[in-house]
């Protein structure tokens, strides 16, 4: 039985709560339904094979996917393309204000390996605007954390269920 896989990065907190959130959803899901959560940085190609659906949650920072979750992306890249074509992912993306940028360039990613999106992309403004907010440790409302839950246990259900 394979697992949901949710790799993440954070600066200052809100995609690491999101991902948390995630992961206690997933864990709810019950019997059969497994789930790891890997920081970008310790992520390897064969955590990516080994998984059968992964979200990806990650903060976005200058209008693209955080440095670390793109290096996640550039090392794994071409030891897993051919090798994942089918399974789901979804994506989680922190933002200040808008977070489109982060998310379409996963999905560009996610597009090459051929996965397919088994949920809508989220993305959780917190708002933040000054530098003082921004490097400002965040607290991600309990709805945005809510619907992390709902959506891990979906995923992780699915997934056992093999529904995708
Ligand atoms: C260097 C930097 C650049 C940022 N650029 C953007 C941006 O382009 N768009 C946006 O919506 N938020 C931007 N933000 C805000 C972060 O996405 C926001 O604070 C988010 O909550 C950070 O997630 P984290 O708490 O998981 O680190 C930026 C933050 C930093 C530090």
């Amino acid at each position: 039985m394979s697992h949901l896989a949710i790799i993440w990065h954070s600066r200052t907190g809100a995609a690491r709560a999101l991902s948390q959130a995630l992961e206690e959803g997933a864990r709810d899901a019950g019997e059969g339904a497994g789930v790891r959560r890997i920081r970008a940085r310790d992520v390897t190609a064969d955590d990516i094979l080994e998984a059968g659906a992964y979200v990806f949650v990650c903060p976005e920072n200058l209008a693209s996917m955080t440095g670390e979750m793109k290096e996640m992306f550039d090392q794994a890249y071409y030891p897993v393309l051919g090798r994942i074509e089918g399974r789901g992912y979804a994506t989680v993306i922190a933002a200040g204000s808008d977070g489109h940028g982060a998310q379409a360039q996963i999905e560009r990613i996610a597009m090459g390996w051929r996965l397919k999106r088994v949920a809508d992309g989220m993305i959780v403004n917190l708002g933040a605007q000054t530098p003082e907010e921004i490097l400002a440790p965040k607290i991600v409302p309990q709805a945005s954390l809510s619907a992390c839950r709902e959506m891990g246990e979906a995923l992780a259900t699915g997934l056992a269920m093999g529904v995708f």
